[in-house]
C-alpha cells in the first residue's frame, strides 16, 4: 500500500508537459495484440494501469519492453492462456481483451474487470454487440467467456442503448478482423476513438467515421504495423493540472495539449474567471484572484468529462458562492466528498447533485483515495491547505497519472509517496 504526502501551503508555478492519454493507452495494448508485427507506441504514460497491461501480455507469451515513454510490444508468438486475475481485475481497460482475443482467436475468456469504485458499470452493451457479432457469451462466476463457430464474428449492425466509450471501442476491436461491414450506431465520439482508429487504420484496417456517432467498419484479413503510433495528449491529466495551477499556481504553463479537447473543461474556467490563455498545444494559466461560481453537467464528449468532475472541485471551494456539480454518466461518483469534508470543505451530495460552497480554511488530513479522480481532487485541495495531507490507497491515483511526483515536485509542490515499492511489472 502506498500513501501520498503532501505538504500545503507552497505556491506552484513553472511548466508541465501532460503524457499520453491513459485511456487511448489501455485499448492501444490490447489492441496490439490483432496485428501481425511488431507494434511500437510513444508518448506511453508511467502510470500503473499500463504495467499491469504488461502483465497480461506476458501471460500470453506477448513479450513487452517499456523505456523512456516508449512501449514496444513483440505479438507474433500470443498464445491462448488464461489471464492473471490480480491484473485484470485491477483496471477497467482489461475489459478489451474481450474484444481482441475474439479477434485475434474468435473466442475470449476473460474476468469481469475492475476500475474505478465509481458505482455500477455494466458492460452489457459490449456483450450485445459481441452477440450480434455472431459470438455466444455466457457468464459464470465473475467470467465471461466469449466464442464463435470456426467462421469466427461476422459483421453487423449494432444501435448502442446508451453512448459508451468501453463498448464503441471493444465492438471496433471485435469488428476489425470480422467478416463484412459492421456499423456501430450512437457510438461514443470521445477522442480516445479516433486515436484507436488511426492506430488500426494505419495498420490497414477499415475504419470509417471515429468521432462522429456512425462507425463503419470493413473487417479486413491481417493488421500490419509500419511505424510508430504517438498516443494523444491526456485531456484528463491536462485538466486535473489546470484545476490545480488555478487553484494554488503563480502562473504554470501546461504543454502538449490539444486545446480542442477541453473545450468544455476551458469554457468553465473562462466562467470562474480564471486567467487563461491557450495557444496552439499549450495553456498557460495565470494567478487566480476572484473566481465565480458555476454549475456543471458532466456528459459524454464533447460534453463536461466525468473524470474532471472530482479535479475542478477543489478549485470551486475558493469561488465566491455556490457552485453545483451533477454527474449524469455515474451519479454516484461522489467517494471525494467524506474525504474533503475531512479537510474542512464545505460540500456536500444533495439528490443526485454535488453542492460545493465557498471554504476559507482547509488543513490537512488523512483521506482516502477512493479512485483515481477522487484522488486528484484531494491532492490539489492538500496543495490549498495548511498542514500536512496523508493520501492513502495512493495507487489509484498511480493508475492514471504519469510520474506525478517529478511532475509535481518541478511545479515546486512539496509531495512524497511512501512505502512505495518498485512497480509491480
Ligand atoms: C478505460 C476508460 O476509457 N475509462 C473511461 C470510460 O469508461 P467506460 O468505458 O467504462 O465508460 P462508458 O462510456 O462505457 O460508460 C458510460 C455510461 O454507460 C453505462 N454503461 C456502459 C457500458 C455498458 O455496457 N452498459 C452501461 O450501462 C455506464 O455505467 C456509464 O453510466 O469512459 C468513462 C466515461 O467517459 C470514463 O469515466 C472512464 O475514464
Ligand atoms: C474512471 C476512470 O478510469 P477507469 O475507467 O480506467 O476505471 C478514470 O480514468 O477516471
Amino acid at each position: 500500500m502506498k500513501k501520498m504526502i503532501i505538504e500545503g501551503g507552497h505556491r506552484l508555478s513553472g511548466e508541465v508537459t501532460i503524457g499520453g492519454a491513459k485511456n487511448s493507452t489501455v485499448a492501444l495494448i490490447p489492441a496490439a495484440i490483432l496485428a501481425d508485427t511488431p507494434i511500437k507506441f510513444d508518448m506511453v504514460p508511467d502510470i500503473l494501469d499500463v504495467h499491469n497491461l504488461m502483465v497480461i501480455l506476458k501471460s500470453m507469451n506477448v513479450h513487452s519492453e517499456f523505456e523512456d515513454g516508449v512501449l514496444s510490444i513483440e505479438p507474433t508468438e500470443i498464445v491462448e492462456a488464461p489471464l492473471p486475475s490480480k491484473a485484470i481485475k485491477s483496471l477497467r481497460a482489461s475489459y478489451y481483451f474481450m474484444g481482441a482475443l475474439l479477434g485475434r482467436f474468435k473466442r475470449a475468456t476473460v474476468s469481469f474487470p475492475g476500475g474505478d469504485n465509481i458505482g455500477p458499470r455494466p458492460i452489457d452493451q459490449h456483450i450485445k454487440a459481441f452477440r450480434a457479432m455472431g459470438a455466444e457469451v455466457t457468464e459464470i462466476d465473475g467470467t465471461v467467456k466469449i466464442e464463435t463457430g470456426s467462421e469466427g464474428l461476422h459483421g453487423a449492425r449494432i444501435f448502442l442503448d446508451l453512448v459508451s466509450v468501453g463498448a464503441t471501442i471493444n465492438t471496433i476491436l471485435a469488428a476489425v478482423k470480422a467478416e463484412g461491414r459492421t456499423v456501430i450506431e450512437n457510438a461514443a465520439k470521445e477522442p480516445e476513438i479516433i486515436d484507436i482508429a488511426t492506430f488500426l487504420n494505419n495498420m490497414g484496417a477499415n475504419i470509417r467515421g471515429a468521432g462522429t456517432d456512425v462507425i463503419r467498419i470493413e473487417g479486413v484479413p491481417t493488421l500490419k504495423a509500419k511505424a510508430t503510433h504517438t498516443i494523444i495528449p491526456d485531456r484528463i491529466e491536462a485538466g486535473t493540472y489546470l484545476s490545480m495551477a488555478a487553484a494554488v499556481g503563480d502562473g504554470i504553463t501546461i504543454n502538449n495539449v490539444i486545446p480542442e479537447h477541453l473545450e468544455a473543461f476551458t469554457a468553465k474556467l473562462v466562467e470562474m474567471g480564471v486567467d487563461i490563455t491557450i495557444n496552439e498545444d499549450s495553456i498557460y494559466v495565470g494567478k487566480s484572484v476572484e473566481l465565480n461560481p458555476i454549475q456543471v453537467k458532466t456528459m459524454p464528449f464533447p460534453g463536461f468529462a466525468t473524470d474532471l468532475q472530482q479535479p475542478i472541485t477543489p478549485l470551486l471551494l475558493r469561488a465566491k458562492g455556490s457552485s453545483m456539480i451533477v454527474d449524469t454518466i455515474y451519479p454516484k461518483r461522489v467517494k471525494h466528498i467524506s474525504q474533503l469534508q475531512k479537510m474542512g470543505a464545505n460540500i456536500r451530495s444533495e439528490q443526485n447533485m454535488i453542492v460545493v460552497e465557498h471554504t476559507d480554511t482547509l488543513s490537512g488530513a488523512v483521506v482516502d483515495a477512493g479512485e483515481i479522480r477522487a484522488g486528484a481532487s484531494l491532492m490539489i485541495t492538500a496543495m490549498m491547505a495548511e498542514g500536512i495531507t496523508e493520501i492513502e490507497d495512493a495507487e489509484n491515483i498511480l493508475r492514471g497519472y504519469d510520474s506525478i511526483i517529478r511532475k509535481l515536485t518541478a511545479l515546486h509542490a512539496v509531495a512524497k509517496l511512501e512505502n512505495s515499492q518498485p512497480v509491480e511489472s
